[in-house]
């Protein structure tokens, strides 16, 4: 499967609503700490505004939620995954992202039969405190090599300026938050991004 290499991260529909009319094609909702009849509003919204743009959504942790509204993708952690019921996401027939940030959860999650798989932070990241260390570009091509042929996500403190080292080394799509999310011009950034990404489309 050939995954859209600008996956673009946002926590809220208002977000959704602003940057994928610019031509995002591939987007995560990510929301945190939100009762859940507001954040199944939030996944409504979104879900409407992606398909009325031809934009493929992925509902992040909340994967009881994306099987409720009829939603096609997931993205998971390994501490999701541990307490998720597998069975009920696959008869949903729901895709499935997995995150990986070391060897143990790259066996745990190649054993979860993923649509793909995610590696991070690959550069320092300031969205959320992390154990690991920024994994580098060198792993990106050794994880390749392991989860080939799923598309291998990579994520962590990329930039467009950052992208040609992620694709040479093997990445399928670069997946971000900050850069766009609290550049000074979200939707100046988008763009750029749509446009840096295009030789990997
Ligand atoms: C594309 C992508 N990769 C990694 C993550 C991180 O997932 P997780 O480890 O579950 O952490 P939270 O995002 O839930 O804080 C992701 N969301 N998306
Ligand atoms: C959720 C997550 N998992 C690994 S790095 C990361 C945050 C990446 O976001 P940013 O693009 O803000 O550095
Ligand atoms: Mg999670």
């Amino acid at each position: 499967m050939k995954l859209e290499p600008f996956y673009l991260i946002v926590d809220s529909a208002a977000w959704v609503e602003r940057l994928v009319p610019l031509g995002v094609k591939l987007l995560q909702l990510r929301i945190k700490d939100m009762e859940e009849r507001r954040l199944r509003e939030e996944i409504r919204a979104a879900k409407a505004i992606c398909a009325a743009h031809d934009c493929t959504l992925v509902i992040n942790d909340h994967w009881r939620l994306a099987i409720e509204e009829g939603c096609g993708w997931v993205h998971l952690g390994q501490e999701d995954l541990a307490t998720a019921d597998r069975a009920a996401i696959h008869a949903a027939g729901l895709k499935l992202g997995l995150s990986t940030h070391d060897e143990a959860e790259l066996a745990t999650a190649l054993a979860a039969s993923p649509d793909y798989l995610a590696l991070g932070p690959i550069f320092p990241t300031i969205l959320k405190k992390m154990k690991w260390a920024p994994q580098g570009l060198d792993r990106i091509t050794e994880w390749k090599r392991r989860v080939a042929p799923l598309p291998l996500v990579a994520i962590g403190g990329l930039t467009p300026e950052r992208l040609p080292g992620i694709f040479e080394n093997g990445a399928d799509t670069a997946a971000v938050v900050t850069d766009i999310l609290l550049h000074p011009d979200p939707e100046a950034r988008t763009r750029e991004w749509i446009e840096a990404t295009a030789p990997w489309r």
